[in-house]
C-alpha cells in the first residue's frame, strides 16, 4: 500500500499526458498554478512544474508512484481508434481504467477526470443535439467505441460520496487543433494521395469539431466543480464547440487554409458505405496473411456522411461552460500549425 500524506487539490496528475489532448491539458493546468504528474508510456516533451512518470496504465504498482500526494486524476490515455485491435483496447481501456480506480482508491486521490467520447451514443446514424441521456450505442461502430463505454461506466460507477473519491466523464467530439496526429494529417494525407475528390452524400450533415483547448476548459472546469455536494459526480457532459458545422465544409476550409482543392463531386452515401464495409471484411478475412489499412473503414464513412451533433447545455447549467475559442479562429489558429503539411511543402 502507498503511504498517504494529505494530498494538495493542486496536485493532480494526467494519465496520458504525452499525448494531443493530454499535453495540452498539462500545459494549461502548469499555468493554472498546478502541479503535474505526467503517466504516459512514452515521454513526449519536457515542462517546468511537470514529473514524468514512464509506464503502462495496466501496471498497478507505477501508476502508485505517480499518485503519490496527488489529489485529482485526469485519465486521458487510450489506443488511438485507428489501431481496431480488439486486444488492446479492453487491455487499456478496460483492464486497465479498472487499475487506475483500484490505484486511485489506494492512493487517497480525491478525484478523477475521465476523458470519454461523444460516440459512446453512436452506432453510424444520425444524431441531432444529442444530449447525455441517450442510451449507449447497442451496436458500437468499432471496438474502440465499444471499450469506451464500457470505460465509461466504469468510472461512473466508481463515483462514492462516502468514500470520498468523485468522478465525471468528459464526452468531447471531434478533438482538433495544433500538434494532432489525427484529423489534419489524416486529411492531408488523403488528399495528397488524390483521394479528396469526393463528397459522400449531399454535403448537408452536421458535425461537431471542437478546438483541443475548448476541451481542456471543459477538462478543468468539471475538475474544479466536483464536488460532493454539486450535480457533476457520477455524470457524463459533452464538451463540444457548441457550433455544429457541415463536415463537408470543415474539411474544405482546412484543405483550402493549407493550399488543397475541397473536394466538389458527390457520391452516394449507401454506395460508399457497401464498398468501405466489402473491403473490410476483405481486410478481417486475409488478415491471417495481410495486414491491409482502408482509408475508407465503415466508422470513417459514417463518421463524414452522417449528423452528429451534441448539446452541451449540461456542461453550461452545471459547470457554467462557454467554449473559448470560436470555430473560426481555431480552424485558423490549426491551418497555421501545420507549416509543414502545405501544398508544395
Ligand atoms: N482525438 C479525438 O478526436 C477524441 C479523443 N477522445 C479521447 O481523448 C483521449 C485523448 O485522445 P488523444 O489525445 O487524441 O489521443 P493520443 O493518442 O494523442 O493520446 C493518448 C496517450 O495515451 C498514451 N497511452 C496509450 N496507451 C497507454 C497505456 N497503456 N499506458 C499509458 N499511456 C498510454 C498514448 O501513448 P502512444 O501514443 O504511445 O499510444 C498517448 O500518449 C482518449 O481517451 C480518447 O479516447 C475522445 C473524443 C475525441
Ligand atoms: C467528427 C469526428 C469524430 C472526427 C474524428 C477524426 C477522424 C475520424 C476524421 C478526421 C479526418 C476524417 C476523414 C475521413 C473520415 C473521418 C476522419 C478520419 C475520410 C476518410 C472520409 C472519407 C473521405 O472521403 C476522406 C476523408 C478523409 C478525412
Amino acid at each position: 500500500m502507498a503511504t498517504r500524506t494529505r494530498p494538495s487539490s493542486k496536485r493532480c496528475a494526467v494519465i496520458g499526458g504525452s499525448g494531443f489532448l493530454g499535453r495540452h491539458l498539462v500545459e494549461r493546468l502548469v499555468d493554472r498554478g498546478y502541479t503535474v504528474n505526467v503517466f504516459d508510456i512514452r515521454q513526449a516533451y519536457e515542462l517546468p512544474g511537470v514529473t514524468f512518470h514512464q509506464g503502462d496504465l495496466c501496471d498497478r504498482q507505477a501508476l502508485l508512484l505517480a499518485l503519490k500526494e496527488v489529489s485529482v486524476v485526469f485519465h486521458c490515455a487510450s489506443p488511438a481508434p485507428a489501431s481496431d485491435d480488439r486486444a488492446l483496447f479492453q487491455r487499456v481501456n478496460i483492464d486497465g481504467t479498472r487499475t487506475v480506480i483500484q490505484a486511485c482508491h489506494e492512493a487517497g486521490v480525491q478525484k478523477l477526470i475521465l476523458t470519454s467520447s461523444a460516440s459512446v451514443v453512436f452506432e453510424g446514424t444520425d444524431i441531432k443535439n444529442g444530449r447525455e441521456d441517450l442510451p449507449y450505442a447497442k451496436k458500437p461502430i468499432d471496438y474502440y467505441t465499444e471499450t469506451k463505454i464500457v470505460q465509461e461506466k466504469l468510472v461512473l460507477e466508481a463515483c462514492s460520496k462516502e468514500k470520498g473519491f468523485l468522478t465525471v466523464a468528459i464526452r468531447p467530439h471531434g478533438i482538433f487543433g495544433p500538434r494532432d496526429p489525427q484529423l489534419v494529417p489524416i486529411l492531408i494525407d488523403t488528399a495528397r494521395r488524390g483521394k479528396m475528390k469526393f463528397i459522400i452524400g449531399d454535403g448537408s450533415n452536421l458535425v461537431d469539431f471542437t478546438y483541443v483547448e475548448n476541451v481542456v476548459h471543459g477538462h478543468i472546469l468539471a475538475a474544479e466543480h466536483l464536488k460532493a455536494d454539486s450535480p457533476l459526480c457520477g455524470q457524463a457532459y459533452h464538451i463540444t464547440n457548441d457550433e455544429p458545422v457541415r463536415f463537408w465544409d470543415f474539411m474544405s476550409q482546412i484543405l483550402e487554409g493549407l493550399g488543397y482543392s475541397a473536394p466538389r463531386y458527390h457520391l452516394p452515401y449507401t454506395l460508399v458505405y457497401g464498398i468501405a464495409l466489402l473491403l473490410w471484411l476483405m481486410a478481417l478475412v486475409l488478415r491471417p496473411l495481410i495486414r491491409i489499412k482502408p482509408t475508407f473503414t465503415p466508422m470513417r464513412v459514417a463518421l463524414a456522411g452522417t449528423h452528429h451533433y451534441y448539446s452541451c447545455a449540461r456542461a453550461k447549467k452545471d459547470m457554467g461552460y462557454q467554449p473559448l475559442v470560436p470555430l473560426r479562429e481555431a480552424i485558423v489558429r490549426t491551418v497555421e500549425s501545420y507549416p509543414h503539411l502545405r501544398k508544395g511543402a
